[in-house]
Formats: structure tokens, C-alpha cells, sequence
């Protein structure tokens, strides 16, 4: 489904990916952990056509590699990035409507059942929402305009407890869908209720790659690679 084989992402003369091959197979949710600055971001970006890269990203069996992140998203690709991209002047309707496209398994209807409190806020301006409302509008954006594939960055980072729950009864139902989730999450708790399989970056290279079973089991995974951000 999607595929990256040894690939390198740099900023300018900075090179940051160093040769990352992962796969997300079709229904999968996986996630990708790491320190801070480990190149989680980058690999979503890279993924979305937004960094200059090397190597071969493919999706459903076509290189994306290099081709326009507009290109990449009209193929169904869908970045949720973490400072949301919601059109703070626009109503949540409004923000909803513009990106809705023909083919989505998931209506306005169905995203206002799905998030209530989208539903209730409906009129509100953007700006007005709250960090949890912004999260869950940019999910909701995200759905409405088929995606084949979500690619989410930290979408609990900062939240209140009942927000994160709620998010991840979302993303549960996502994956109940089939859509594959590729997951960028720090929250640990969360990426074990969820995934099928998780990665771990460090240093702009996969350094572990295993089952949820075995991550869970293998206690020395989090301890060598991940003790500072838990
Ligand atoms: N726009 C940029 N220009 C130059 N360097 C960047 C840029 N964005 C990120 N970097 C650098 O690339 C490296 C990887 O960053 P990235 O944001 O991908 O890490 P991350 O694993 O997502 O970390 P975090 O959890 O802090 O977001 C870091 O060293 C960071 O400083």
C-alpha cells in the first residue's frame, strides 16, 4: 500500500532522513515513535511531497517520490499535521464543506455523528475552537475528503485526558474502516491501544520494527530507545 525504501529527506544542506524503509499494508494502522528531532515529522512530510527526498516512496504500486504534495494528496494521501490547517475566518461547517470530494466513505452527516462536538460548534468560527476541537476538525477535514491513507502527526499532543479519549475512539473507528494510519504519536499508552505494528526512528534511521504483541512484551524497546519522552 505504502511503501518507502531507503529513503533520505534533507533540509537544505542538513540531511535528516538517513535511508528509512517502512510499509503500512492496507487496513494497518502503524505507528512511528522516537525522540524529539528524531525525523518523525520529516517522514511524514517527506511522504507528503513537502521535503526534498531520495530514495523510493510508493503508494498503491506508483512512485510518489519527488512529484508535487498536491499531486500526492489528490492521490488520497492525507497529511493531518499538528498545527492543523484549519481556516481559523470560516465557520467548523464551512471548514468541513471545502473539503469535502466526491467518493468518501465518511459525509458531513457521518463526521458530525462521529465527533458531536463538531456537530454542536457547527456555526462557530474556527478560531473559536479549542486545541481538541482544532484536532478533531482537522481529522473530520480529513475524512470527508477520501482519504486512501492518513498520515497524523502528534494528534494528542497537548490535550486534556477526556479529549485524548476521544480521539482515540476516533481513530479506532478509522481503523475499523480499513483506511490505513500511518501514526506519529508520543503518547505510548495510546499507539499500544491502537496499532498493529510500530517503527521507532532514531537519528533519521529505523532502529526497531515489531508486532504491538512483541513491543509490548519487549519492555528494553521503550528503554533504549524511547525512556526519555515517557
Ligand atoms: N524546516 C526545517 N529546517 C531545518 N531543519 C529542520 C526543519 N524541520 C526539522 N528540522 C530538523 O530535522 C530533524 C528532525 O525533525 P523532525 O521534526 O522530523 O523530528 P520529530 O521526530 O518529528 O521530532 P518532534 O517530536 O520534536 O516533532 C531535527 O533535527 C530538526 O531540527
Amino acid at each position: 500500500m505504502l511503501t518507502l525504501d531507503q529513503v533520505h529527506a534533507y533540509y537544505g544542506k542538513s540531511h535528516v532522513l538517513e535511508g528509512v524503509s517502512l510499509e503500512v499494508r492496507p487496513g494497518e494502522l502503524v505507528t512511528l515513535l522516537g525522540r524529539n528531532g528524531a525525523g518523525k515529522t520529516t517522514t511524514l512530510k517527506s511522504i507528503a511531497g513537502m521535503v526534498e527526498t531520495k530514495g523510493t516512496i510508493s503508494f498503491d504500486g506508483t512512485a510518489i517520490t519527488g512529484r508535487p504534495s498536491h499531486d500526492i494528496a489528490r492521490r488520497g494521501v492525507a497529511l493531518v499535521q499538528e498545527h492543523r490547517g484549519i481556516f481559523g475566518m470560516l465557520s467548523v461547517e464551512e471548514n468541513l464543506k471545502i473539503s469535502v470530494r466526491k467518493g468518501s466513505r465518511w459525509s458531513l452527516d457521518d463526521v458530525y455523528t462521529m465527533f458531536p462536538r463538531l456537530k454542536e460548534r457547527r456555526r462557530n468560527g474556527g478560531k473559536a475552537l479549542s486545541g481538541g476541537e482544532q484536532q478533531m476538525l482537522a481529522i473530520a477535514r480529513a475524512l470527508v475528503n477520501a482519504p486512501r491513507i492518513l498520515l497524523l502527526d502528534e494528534p494528542t499532543e497537548g490535550l486534556a485526558p477526556v479529549i485524548v479519549d476521544e480521539i482515540v475512539r476516533i481513530l479506532g473507528r478509522i481503523r475499523e474502516s480499513g483506511v490505513p494510519v500511518l501514526l506519529v504519536e508520543q503518547n505510548l499508552a495510546v499507539c499500544e491501544k491502537l496499532a498493529d505494528r510500530h517503527y521507532v526512528l532514531e537519528q533519521g534511521r529505523i532502529v526497531y520494527a515489531g508486532s504491538n504483541a512483541d513491543f509490548r512484551a519487549d519492555r528494553s524497546v521503550r528503554d533504549r530507545y524511547l525512556a526519555l519522552d515517557a
